[in-house]
């Protein structure tokens, strides 16, 4: 039964098949210690079976070398089913042989689908079942002494400890791995790899339901590229993404490790400067405004335009909320633009920073 279900294995999870395989090794050796333990035990037949258990393993071992993993995991159940059927009838229950079936559990409902792994998992329980039944109405055909019986018992149960906490280590990595990459796809965005939106809104309302301690002073500054339309409409979109590439790197590069970056929207961005108050995030608005306008974007869109950024710039207020505090950013980034782009502005009307006038050089 356990073997019809292969043909529902999964092809995906190429990590289960690394330690899969990795198993192989491990249990080959486990077969050589077994063949020597069985020989001093004078217990020939279970000494000579396991070398055909070594065979079997390595010939897993290098099929799944050939990606001929049905050939391999088939291998892998055959010598587990047998040798743990041929232990626990020669020498008893008691030799805890029938404990390597029980490690097929988890691994089968990694390997294939749900129903085939329910259909696997009842068929290895009758399995199991159907051992224990025996052992309990028929003594065991070639008995060792009742010490050797508790040596072997205590090795398989070590052993199989051993591999369980191995596997529940391999479960363990792959569901943090998961998990890792989900957070990065919800949190990040694609093309520029910062911060998205959702992400950087919560960061602000954490940060604002802690702001009477460490966050007071908390600023924003909300940018956007000045007619960014123009450069989609005539030199593409791949060479618009590629500025917002840039744009995103200029910021990273000029902002405080501490200071958090994000894609706002299309071609904006919000940078969030913890411990910063208006006039300091000004200064970095500045420093940003001077860098972009500065960057040789001849090197990008072959031909001598100069990017220029406006931006608006906000300061916690008590009582504020995320969208109160973003929104008088957002207006004083408007008021930037209306007043001729490339351009600070700061939340508070009067606090022009840097007018661009028809004269101004880009470093300006
Ligand atoms: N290449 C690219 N373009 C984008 C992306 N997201 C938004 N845009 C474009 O950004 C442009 C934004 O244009 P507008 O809102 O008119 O603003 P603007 O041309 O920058 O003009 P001002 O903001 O007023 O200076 C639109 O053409 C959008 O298609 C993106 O991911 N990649």
């Amino acid at each position: 039964m356990e073997l019809s279900a292969f043909s529902a294995l999964s092809p995906k999870r190429p990590q289960f098949w690394q330690v899969a395989k990795r198993c192989c090794i491990i249990a080959a050796s486990i077969d050589v210690a077994f063949f020597f333990i069985f020989l001093i035990l004078n217990s020939p037949i279970l000494a000579w079976v396991n070398l055909l258990s070594i065979a079997m393993y390595l010939t897993a071992y290098w099929a799944f070398g050939q990606r001929k993993n049905m050939l391999a995991i088939s291998l892998i159940w055959l010598e587990v089913l047998y040798h743990s059927a041929l232990g626990t009838l020669m020498i008893g229950w008691d030799s805890g042989f029938h404990y390597f079936l029980l490690m097929f559990v988890p691994a089968i409902f990694v390997s294939m689908s749900l129903k085939p792994a329910v259909l696997t998992l009842l068929g290895l329980w009758v399995y199991y079942l159907s051992l224990d039944l025996f052992s309990w109405y028929y003594p065991a055909m070639q008995p060792i002494n009742a010490t050797a019986v508790v040596g072997v018992h205590i090795f398989n149960l070590t052993v199989v400890f051993i591999m369980f906490g191995y596997l529940a280590l391999y479960y363990l990595n792959k569901v943090n791995l998961t998990h890792d990459q989900l957070r990065f796809y919800a949190t990040t965005d694609p093309l520029t790899k910062l911060r998205n939106r959702r992400h950087m809104s919560e960061l602000l309302k954490r940060a604002l339901q802690n702001k009477h301690a460490e966050q007071r002073n908390v600023s924003v500054l909300l940018l956007d590229l000045d007619h960014f339309k123009s450069v989609n409409d005539t030199h593409g979109h791949e060479v618009g993404d590629k500025v917002l590439r840039i744009t995103a790197d200029i910021l990273r590069d000029t902002v405080r490790d501490h200071d958090k970056v994000s894609r706002w929207g299309g071609e904006e961005f919000l940078v969030f400067l913890p411990r910063t108050n208006l006039n300091h995030a000004a200064q970095v608005a500045e420093r940003i405004r001077k860098a972009i306008a500065k960057y040789p974007w001849h090197t990008v869109i072959n031909e001598n335009i100069q990017l220029t950024t406006s931006i608006g710039v906000s300061e916690l207020k008590p009582d504020d909320s995320v969208n109160t505090l973003v929104k008088r950013a957002d207006d004083a980034l408007y008021r930037g633009k209306e007043a001729g782009r490339n351009w600070v502005e700061l939340e508070s009307e009067a606090s022009c920073r840097k007018p661009k006038t028809a004269s101004s050089s880009p470093s300006d």
